[in-house]
């Protein structure tokens, strides 16, 4: 498919800009357990799920009390990226909104309007290309947008998606550093020999996201942007992690906390079942490497810390979990070294040979796979700043046909 000839607003790399507000977009969750229902219908809105179904998937944040801890979490990295920016002498505020809790993106925007501010850089707490990393919360800014009738007026802009950029990479070299010679030091002391391997652990998704995740003018390994950008990173950190002599670890990715009907096909192997699979190839002890997240939110201390952990004792397994990026000096910098390649220009550094990834997304990239939704940041004949009213009627990008599970 080729691309049609766009301006340098629509162009992959974007000019440098006077963005006057940065927002920091996440996920968001509940803070108590009155909110874990009301929180799941706003993450599931539009599909028409009972609440009793919802009650189902809530045990993990049932357990935490009904806190998820990404909202502090993300508080701690709004405070330390603030300062940051404060300390480089960035005029423009940080804002914090959530696409499924408060405080929420569009209420942020409309009050970032109401301040005077016209022209807004996002970045979110998601590093790599999917529907559910990129696009829903490019969707999710459009929506924002019409419903506060916002369009032509507020200007928002992303920050391209960082999974390869040095300051999230860095913290995982360093993890993974550290977690071998924790592992080491576990199965001396407890008199276990054999090889030790490293799971990159990332959030599962359909395997039809996955094809449609990133460009669809470029053709990437395993037929999938999403599986590419994990295999790349993880091969960068084992280079820069492991020494010559270290002849007894091997690592594979992995994927975690799928969902949804059995009938629709996710990416695999679950990370339980590939640890299964390790005693019998002479594995004593395991890494678990949380590469597709930015912090310890529920994905990280439930799915890993406690379910795949729990597997890794089943199995005589010594374990470790490395660090998520969090609030390390390396990512906090990271992030304003990319908004700072947005408002000055310069360098755009990338350690895999995917990047540096797009600052405006291409057509069609990572799908809705239900319907063509307006979007911003792109430069699909649905997005905002192309087509100010949205998609033309009989618009829909190119992969956006087949029909994957609904959503809203
Ligand atoms: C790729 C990806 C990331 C990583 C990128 C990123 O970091 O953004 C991510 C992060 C997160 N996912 C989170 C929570 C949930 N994800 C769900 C459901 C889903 N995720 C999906 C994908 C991803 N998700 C998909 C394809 C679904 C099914 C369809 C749908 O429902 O859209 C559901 C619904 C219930 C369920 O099905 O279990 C919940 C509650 C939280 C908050 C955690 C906390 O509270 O600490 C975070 C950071
Ligand atoms: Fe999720």
């Amino acid at each position: 498919m080729t691309t049609p000839a766009l301006d340098a607003e629509h162009a992959p790399v974007q000019p440098p800009a006077a963005y006057d507000a940065v927002v920091l977009a996440s996920f968001g969750g509940p803070e108590g357990q009155d909110d874990v229902i009301p929180f799941l219908r706003n993450v599931t809105r539009g599909r028409g799920i009972p609440d009793e179904r919802l009650e189902e998937v809530s045990h993990h944040y049932r357990h935490f009390g009904g806190v998820s801890p990404i909202n502090a979490l993300n508080r701690d990295l709004h405070a330390a990226l603030s300062a940051e920016l404060a300390a480089r002498g960035v005029d423009a505020p940080l804002l914090w909104g959530n696409r499924n809790w408060a405080p929420f993106i569009g209420d942020v925007l409309e009050q970032a309007y109401a301040d005077g501010h016209r022209r807004v850089l996002a970045v979110s707490t998601s590093a790599y290309s999917s529907y559910s990393s990129c696009r829903q919360y490019r969707e999710d800014y459009g929506k924002a947008l019409l419903e506060r009738n916002l369009v032509g007026k507020l200007r928002v802009d992303k920050v391209r998606q960082y999974f390869d950029h040095p300051g999230f990479i860095g913290p995982f070299v360093e993890g993974v550093t550290d977690g071998l010679a924790r592992v080491r030091a576990q199965l001396a002391e407890t008199g276990r020999e054999g090889r030790i391997h490293v799971l990159f652990c990332t959030h599962s998704i359909p395997d039809a996201d996955a094809a449609a995740s990133g460009p669809r003018d470029r053709e990437f390994e395993q037929g999938s942007a999403y599986v590419a950008q994990h295999l790349a990173n993880a091969r960068v950190i084992m280079d820069r992690a492991l020494s010559a002599d270290e002849q007894d670890v091997d690592w594979s990715l992995v994927y975690q906390s799928r969902s949804g009907p059995p009938s629709v096909p996710w990416l695999e192997p679950d990370v339980n079942d590939a640890l299964a699979e390790l005693p019998d190839r002479g594995v004593a002890g395991v890494l678990l490497v949380p590469l597709g997240f930015v912090s310890d939110h529920m994905e990280v201390v439930w799915d890993l810390d406690t379910e795949a952990l729990e597997t890794c004792a089943e199995l005589g397994l010594a374990a470790v979990r490395t660090p998520t990026p969090g609030t390390h000096a390396s990512f906090i910098t990271g992030l304003a070294d990319l908004i700072a390649e947005r408002l000055e220009g310069g360098p755009r550094p990338a350690e895999t040979e995917l990047g540096p990834w797009y600052d405006v997304c291409r057509p069609g990239c990572c799908a809705n796979q239900r319907r063509a939704v307006p979007t911003v940041a792109g430069s699909d004949a649905c997005d905002l700043s192309v087509n100010p009213d949205g998609p033309p009627a009989d618009a829909a990008p190119a992969a956006a046909a087949g029909g994957a599970p609904s959503r809203g």
